[in-house]
C-alpha cells in the first residue's frame, strides 16, 4: 500500500539537477523575426527569474513522478485531502486538490517559480507594464479595490464610474430615466450587443445571479448571425419600445458588434423608434462607438479603460451595468472579488487558492497544455461558467511565443457544461475513453433557499441526488486515474460569483508567469479578423467583375476560372466558389447555372446590370 509520501514521490533520483533539467528542456527556436518584445525595466527582475526558471522545464521530472500513479489507499487519500484542503473562511469557499497527484518534490521544485510569479503579480498590481507588446498596464484588480490603483487619477476614475453605474441603474429601475414612447413608461428589457469579453461575463453573471423576476430582463446579441439577431429582436416584439440597448465594445470597432448595432438601429427605425433615446455605450473614450454615441446623443456612455482587458472586464462597467440593471448586488460581487484578491496575494503556495489551481494545471498538463480542463459545475445557474472560463483561460494562455520570443505554442483547453447533465453525455468517455483531460468540479452546498426543500423519497431530496452524482463521478473518475479539482461554495451569490471570477483571473495570471507568456494580449485573433476582411474585399471584387460582365450585351455568364482571372486572383478560386455559393443561397441577384456540387460546371452572372459603381 503506498504511503502518502509514496504517492507523491517516486525515486530519490527525482530531485532535479541543472544538468538533468537542461537535458529535459525542449529546444525552443527563435524563429520569428516579426516577433519582438519590448523590454520593461519595472517588470524585468521577476520576469527574468520566471523566464530562466521556465527554461528549466519540468516535463521530464513530471513524467517520472507520474509513473508512481495516483494514491488509491482510502486512509492515505483522506490524509492527503485534509492536508491540502484550502478554506476561505469568510467566503465559505473550499478548494480540494487532493485528487491531483502532484508530489512533494514537484511542489518543492515549483516553489521558486511561484515566488517569481508572485513577484511579477505584485509588480503588475503596482502598475508595471505587464502587457509588454501592447505597452499596457493590467489593472482589473484595482476595479474591486480602487485604493490599489497606482495613482489618484485612476482611483477617482474607478470610483466615479462605479457611482455612475449605480446611479444610472437606480434611475432606470425607478423609471426616472425612461424610454420616450413605451406604454409601460419604463425600461423593461436590456438588449446587450457585444462579443467575447464584452458578452461572456455579462452572460455568465445573468445566468448565475439574475432573480426570477428582474427589474429588467436581459437578452444578448453576441454574433453577426442575421438569423440570431432577428430572433432576439422578434422575441422583444413590441417591448422594443421599452428596451435599453447596451452596446459594449472596448475597442469600439469590432465588426460583429458594429453589425449588431446597425441591425438593431434598423429595427428601431422600422418600428418608428428613436434609437438614441434608448442606446447606451460602454467603450474606450474616443473610440468609434464612443464618438457615434456622443454625436447621436445616446442616453449614456460609460468608460472602458485601456488597462482592463476584455476577458477581465466583468468588474468594470461592462459587467456591472447590466448586472445592476437586473437587480444584482454589484457591490457584493466586488466585495467577493476583493476578498479573493486578498487571499490570492499570499506568497505561501498552500494558502493561495489561485496558486494551488495553477500548480494543479501545471502538473496535470505537464506545463504545456497536454490535457484539457473540463469544468463541471453541479448547479444549473453556473452553466455558463465554462464558457466564460474558456475565453479567460484560452485567450490568455493560448500563445505561440513566450515572453522571450521562443516559439512555445502554449495553451490550456477548456470545455464543459454542467453536472449531472453531462453524466448522460460525455462522462462515459471521460471515465473510460481517451485520457486527455482533468476535471474541475464546482460544488454548491446549498441546494435551495431555506424552507423549500422536501424529501422525494425517505431521507433523500432532489439535491441529495445532485450531490451524489457529483461525488460518485469524482470517485469513479479517480478510480480510473482521472484527476480532478473540486471548488466548493456555499451558495451562488453575488459574493461567491465575484470570488470565483477573481480566483480564476489570478490563477490564469500566475500560470502565465510559470510558463513565461504574456496573458494579456491576443495577437492570434487578429489573423482571423484580417482574413475575414480579405474575404469581404474579394467578394466586392467578384461582384464588380460580375457586374461588368452582366452589363455587356448579350450578358456573358462566366466560369469560376474566368471570374478568378478577371479578379486577378486565380489562386483564390476556391474562396470565389464559396463566395458565389453563399451569395446564390441568399437571393443576392446572382444567378449560378450548373451544379454547385460540380464547381467546373458553374456559370455565373448577375440578374441585373448595375451601372452605378456600387462596388468600389
Ligand atoms: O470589446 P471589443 O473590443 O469589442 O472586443 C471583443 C473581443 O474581441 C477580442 O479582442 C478578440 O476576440 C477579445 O479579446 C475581446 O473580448
Amino acid at each position: 500500500m503506498a504511503s502518502l509520501s509514496g504517492l507523491c514521490s517516486s525515486s530519490p533520483s527525482l530531485k532535479p539537477t541543472h544538468d538533468r533539467l537542461a537535458k529535459l528542456t525542449p529546444s525552443f527556436r527563435k524563429d520569428s523575426p516579426a516577433f519582438s518584445t519590448r523590454s520593461n525595466s519595472k517588470l524585468s527582475v521577476a520576469r527574468e527569474v520566471s523566464a530562466d526558471l521556465s527554461k528549466t522545464n519540468s516535463v521530464g521530472v513530471l513524467k517520472e513522478a507520474k509513473q508512481g500513479g495516483l494514491e488509491k489507499d482510502p486512509k492515505a487519500l483522506w490524509r492527503r485531502y485534509v492536508d491540502w484542503l484550502y478554506q476561505h473562511k469568510e467566503l465559505g469557499l473550499y478548494l480540494d486538490v487532493s485528487r491531483v497527484g502532484f508530489s512533494d518534490e514537484f511542489v518543492e521544485e515549483m516553489e521558486p517559480r511561484f515566488q517569481a510569479a508572485f513577484k511579477a503579480m505584485e509588480e503588475l498590481e503596482k502598475g508595471a507594464i505587464a502587457n509588454p507588446d501592447e505597452g499596457r498596464m493590467v489593472g482589473h484588480y484595482w476595479l474591486r479595490n480602487s485604493k490599489l490603483a497606482p495613482n489618484s487619477f485612476l482611483q477617482v476614475q474607478i470610483e466615479k464610474t462605479l457611482d455612475a453605474v449605480c446611479k444610472f441603474a437606480d434611475d432606470v429601475i425607478s423609471g426616472k430615466i425612461k424610454p420616450p414612447s413605451s406604454p409601460e413608461g419604463r425600461f423593461t428589457q436590456i438588449l446587450s450587443v457585444g462579443i467575447g469579453g464584452s458578452a461572456l461575463g455579462p452572460q455568465f453573471v445573468a445566468e448565475a445571479l439574475a432573480p426570477d423576476n428582474p427589474p429588467l430582463k436581459i437578452r444578448f446579441i453576441d454574433n453577426t448571425d442575421p438569423a440570431g439577431i432577428d430572433h432576439q429582436i422578434a422575441q422583444l416584439g413590441p417591448e422594443l419600445a421599452s428596451t435599453l440597448v447596451i452596446v459594449i465594445s472596448k475597442s469600439g470597432g469590432t465588426p460583429e458588434t458594429r453589425n449588431g448595432l446597425l441591425e438593431v438601429q434598423k429595427a428601431f427605425r422600422e418600428a418608428g423608434l428613436n434609437f438614441s433615446k434608448q442606446g447606451v455605450a460602454i467603450t474606450q473614450e474616443n473610440s468609434l462607438l464612443d464618438n457615434t454615441a456622443r454625436i447621436e446623443g445616446w442616453v449614456a456612455r460609460f468608460p472602458m479603460y485601456d488597462w482592463v482587458g476584455g476577458r477581465t472586464s466583468e468588474m468594470s462597467a461592462v459587467g456591472l451595468l447590466p448586472a445592476a440593471l437586473q437587480g444584482i448586488d454589484i457591490r457584493e460581487m466586488l466585495v467577493g472579488a476583493s476578498m479573493m484578491d486578498n487571499a490570492t496575494r499570499s506568497t505561501v503556495l498552500r494558502d493561495n487558492p489561485a496558486a494551488l489551481l495553477a500548480l494543479c494545471w501545471y502538473w496535470a498538463c505537464d506545463g504545456v497544455g497536454s490535457k484539457d480542463m473540463v469544468v463541471l459545475p453541479y448547479k444549473d445557474s453556473l452553466l455558463l461558467f465554462s464558457r466564460y472560463l474558456q475565453q479567460l483561460v484560452m485567450e490568455s494562455l493560448g500563445k505561440e511565443f513566450d515572453l522571450d520570443g521562443n516559439r512555445v505554442n502554449q495553451g490550456l483547453s477548456v470545455y464543459g457544461n454542467k453536472g449531472s447533465t453531462d453524466q448522460h453525455a460525455y462522462i462515459q468517455q471521460l471515465r473510460e475513453g481517451v485520457h486527455n483531460f482533468f476535471v474541475t468540479f464546482i460544488e454548491v452546498l446549498r441546494d435551495r433557499p431555506p424552507g423549500h426543500d422536501w424529501e422525494l423519497e425517505p431521507g433523500v431530496t432532489c439535491g441529495d441526488y445532485l450531490f451524489g452524482m457529483l461525488q460518485g463521478t469524482r470517485s469513479a473518475l479517480y478510480a480510473n486515474d482521472r484527476e480532478s479539482i473540486a471548488v466548493t461554495v456555499q451558495e451562488v451569490t453575488p459574493r461567491s460569483v465575484g470570488a470565483l471570477i477573481a480566483l480564476y483571473e489570478r490563477a490564469v495570471g500566475l500560470y502565465a508567469s510559470l510558463v513565461n507568456i504574456n496573458a494579456y494580449h491576443q495577437p492570434g485573433v487578429e489573423a482571423g479578423k484580417k482574413a475575414a476582411g480579405e474575404v469581404l474585399a474579394l467578394q466586392k471584387r467578384v461582384l464588380a467583375v460580375l457586374n461588368d460582365a452582366s452589363c455587356e450585351q448579350p450578358i456573358e455568364p462566366l466560369t469560376l476560372e474566368e471570374v478568378a482571372e478577371r479578379c486577378h486572383a486565380p489562386e483564390d478560386i476556391e474562396m470565389i466558389y464559396k463566395i458565389i455559393e453563399h451569395m446564390a443561397a441568399n437571393d443576392r441577384a446572382l444567378i449560378a447555372e450548373g451544379d454547385c456540387g460540380s464547381p467546373y460546371s458553374l456559370k455565373v452572372f448577375l440578374g441585373e446590370c448595375n451601372v452605378d459603381e456600387l462596388y468600389d
